[in-house]
């Protein structure tokens, strides 16, 4: 559901009617704030009287944190926290505009066996197939802004909407990362300030290239990498990410965790999500 209001345990008490004696499970601490548009969802589960709400996420939101459940133990209705992925990956952009107060990341890159984005020569398409491409407009489609830099621009002058029968009215916004004159249908965006400003963009999408990958990476504003392998080698290529600045081993371990797998046709998807 897109946010604002009603939030969602509104829609929810009103689809199931009576939910008295029932145990309630939410994926974010019901609100305890209440707005013009809509009483706190604390009060709201408070009225409808169930004897257990289980919550998967604390709100870090400060009108919240913390309240949702304490209003609810004063009502004597059970209220405990089960920690769950699931329901942290569902909110992901939420939480990490409440956080770290910016987008939610992701890096795409779509590379070779040895890592490499391009040919020498900066040809790149295509290096997966199409059952891996079409997965990435299903990811395009989740985003609010999609992003690449100026190289990619100029070399392949992409779309980057989304082209899935049934979707194409969710391409995201799309934002080129660039000094040069911004062409139409593209925002023009300053690196790292403007990132942070995306106030209303609770998902970016970033789809490279290397340097724009470096940049995203070495300020650490990634989240999580989406990473397409196709079965080829392209050895004296363009490698997938530039210089992040690393000078130590020990720096690079410790900061992903693997998050999903997929077989792609004859590409593989794997996904990491960024530990903090
Ligand atoms: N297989 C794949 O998944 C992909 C492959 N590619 C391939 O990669 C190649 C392009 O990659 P690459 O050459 O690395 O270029 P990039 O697409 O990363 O663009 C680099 C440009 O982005 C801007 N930029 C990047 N970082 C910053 C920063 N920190 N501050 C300000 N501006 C920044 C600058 O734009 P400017 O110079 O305009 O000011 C810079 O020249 C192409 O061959 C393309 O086909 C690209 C994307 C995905
Ligand atoms: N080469 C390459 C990708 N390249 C990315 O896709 C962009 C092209 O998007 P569009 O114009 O919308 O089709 C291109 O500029 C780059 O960001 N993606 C992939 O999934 N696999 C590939 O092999």
């Amino acid at each position: 559901m897109a946010g604002g209001r009603p939030h969602a345990e509104a829609v929810a008490l009103e689809a199931a009617g009576d939910v008295a004696g029932a145990t309630v499970y939410v994926t974010l601490e019901p609100c305890a704030h209440s707005s013009h548009r809509g009483p706190a969802c604390a009060d709201l589960l408070v009225e409808a009287r169930p004897a257990r709400v289980v919550v998967g996420v604390e709100d870090p939101d400060p009108r919240t944190a913390g309240s949702g459940l304490a209003r609810l133990s004063q009502a004597g209705i059970r209220a405990d926290i089960l920690p769950s992925t699931e329901a942290r990956e569902s909110l992901a952009g939420y939480l990490a505009r409440k956080r770290l107060g910016r987008p939610h990341v992701t890096l795409k890159l779509a590379m070779s066996l040895d890592g490499c984005i391009a040919l020498a020569d900066g040809t790149s398409q295509w290096v997966t197939g199409a059952v891996a491409r079409a997965h990435v407009h299903s990811r395009r489609a989740k985003a609010d802004a999609i992003l690449v830099g100026g190289g990619t621009w100029r070399a392949d002058a992409p779309r980057l909407d989304v082209r899935l029968p049934g979707l194409e009215d969710r391409s995201p916004e799309r934002w080129l990362l660039t000094s040069e004159p911004c062409p139409d249908g593209f925002r023009a965006i300053a690196f790292p300030d403007a990132v942070m400003e995306m106030a209303e963009v609770q998902y970016l999408y970033v789809e490279g290239g290397a340097q724009t990958a470096a940049s995203f990476l070495a300020a650490d504003l990634v989240d999580r990498l989406e990473i397409y392998r196709a079965p080829v080698l392209i050895g004296a290529g363009l490698r997938a990410v530039g210089d992040i600045g690393l000078d130590e081993l020990d720096g690079a371990h410790g900061r992903w965790e693997l998050a999903e797998q997929a077989q792609l046709g004859s590409d593989t998807f794997t996904a990491y999500r960024r530990l903090r």
